[in-house]
């Protein structure tokens, strides 16, 4: 049986390491759950061509709506929401949900104090969600704050047919803060707001980012005294609620509450072009801070059987870079860990959308330096090529692109390999500190 999470980007999400785990925990052998890069406009043909294995999807942006019109079958709470995350198979087609909306509900409860007015941030989709949600939970006034009015208004006009007993008003999203409102649904992306002018008190601030935890929003909710709430609960709930739907089950909530959290922790990841020192700075670092270590080239290399040059060799660049992200995106959406990638990684879009949200250290090597530490190994595929010079360019741009922090990788004349690999890795803690 095979469920998957389609969207674009989706190398950042998190679904399947949530259903992996359910199903790993309840002994689901026959299930497996992948993750495929599709819009919109890909979507029909990707379903026509499935076969009786495929139970279930999570859709995820830009989908949300295109799952409403390619379903045989709408629940009449997506109907309501005017979008889904959902597509369960049924014996006449794909029947399109929302557990977005349940979700937010699920996320909240525990923490809800039974108020009657709230404020949403953001006019976008999720908003919408969380309108549904706050209808679900008693609320009968919300003020929406949006960068955007014209937004706003759709929403609001949206909300009279969809949510009647919920009065629904908007404000400019700077005015937040001031507006009081016991209840704090933040639905903008990462780094759109911070907690600034939040004024001290109780009630309840959601914030739905989930990388980078704990976000500028919660930071300032939770000093302010409010009870804050992540938008990895409301990922949790709307997963559960899947996978209960997908396969009949309902894995053991604090063990994906558990997993989810390790996978959030942003991992260290050393990038640089060959001989930077990525796999013996990491490593040393890795000890430093009690962490596992992954080097991404070790792995493929086990996982496969073969050596990269091997692979290089029998099945071409193409499909090396196919497996390197793959590994890569499954180590980042994974527990803790110190990661060194390959030279050339960065190349593959996944990937570096993939490096989002974590601590990326580039180990910035010279091009001469690079090929005096590593120029008589006959083992790199990559060395034999005539633009060797312009790859090195292209490359260092991409790190310096993906890059949280940058080290030089020189050492001073006369120091040995130890010395400077102790040196890096004291030079990396400090800039990590
Ligand atoms: N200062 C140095 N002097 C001589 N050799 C060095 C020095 N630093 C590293 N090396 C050698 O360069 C090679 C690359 O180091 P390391 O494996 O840590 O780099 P890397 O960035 O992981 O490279 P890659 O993954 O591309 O092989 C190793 O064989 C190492 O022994
Ligand atoms: O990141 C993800 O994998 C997801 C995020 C949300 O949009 C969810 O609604 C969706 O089910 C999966
Ligand atoms: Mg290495």
């Amino acid at each position: 049986m095979k469920a998957a999470v389609l969207g674009s980007p989706i190398a950042h999400s998190l679904s399947p390491l949530l259903h992996r785990t359910g199903y790993a925990t309840l002994g689901l052998d026959e299930w497996s759950y992948q993750r495929f890069e599709l819009t919109a406009a890909d979507l029909p043909s990707f379903l026509a061509g499935l076969d009786e294995s495929w139970r279930g999807f999570s859709l995820t942006m830009p989908l949300k709506q295109a799952c409403l019109e390619v379903a045989d079958e709408v629940t009449a709470l997506a109907a309501r929401a005017g979008a889904g995350n959902t597509l369960v198979r049924t014996p006449t087609g794909w029947r399109a949900d929302n557990t977005d909306i349940p979700g937010l509900v699920a996320a909240l409860r525990p923490s809800w104090g039974g108020w009657t007015s709230a404020a949403v941030l953001g006019a976008g989709a999720t908003a919408r969600s969380a309108i549904l949600a706050l209808d679900e939970l008693g609320v009968t006034a919300v003020t929406v704050y949006a960068r955007r009015p014209a937004q706003a208004d759709d929403l609001i006009c949206w909300a009279a047919t969809a949510t009647p007993g919920l009065r629904v008003t908007a404000a400019d999203l700077g005015s937040w803060a001031a507006g009081g409102e016991p209840a704090v649904i933040s639905t903008l992306p990462a780094g759109a707001i911070d907690g600034t002018g939040i004024a001290p008190g109780g009630g309840l601030v959601f914030d739905a980012v989930y990388a980078g935890w704990p976000t500028p929003l919660a930071r300032a909710a939770a000093s302010a005294g409010r009870t804050v709430v992540g938008g990895a609960e409301l990922l949790l709930a709307q997963a559960l609620l899947q996978f209960e739907q997908f396969t009949g089950v309902r894995p053991d909530t604090e063990v994906l509450r558990r997993a989810l959290a390790a996978a959030i922790e942003p991992k260290i990841v050393m990038v640089g072009f060959m001989g930077a020192g990525k796999t013996t700075v990491g490593r040393a670092l890795a000890s430093w801070l009690g962490r596992p270590f992954v080097d991404t080239d070790e792995l493929i290399a086990a996982s496969a059987g073969r050596s990269i040059a091997e692979i290089f060799a029998e099945d071409g660049e193409q499909f090396f870079r196919r497996l390197e992200a793959e590994a890569i995106i499954e180590v980042l959406t994974g527990a803790p860990a110190v990661v060194s990638l390959g030279g050339g990684a960065v190349g593959t879009r996944a990937v570096r959308e993939a490096l989002t949200g974590h601590r990326v250290v580039f180990l910035d090597v010279g091009y001469d330096e690079a090929l005096a530490r590593v120029g008589a190994d006959s083992g790199r595929p990559v060395l034999a090529r005539p633009d060797l010079p312009e790859l090195y360019a292209a490359r260092q741009q991409l790190y310096r692109e993906v890059a949280t922090v940058t080290v030089p990788s020189t050492g001073e004349p006369g120091q040995t390999h130890q010395e400077l690999a102790d040196q890096l890795t004291s030079r990396v803690l400090a800039a990590l500190a």
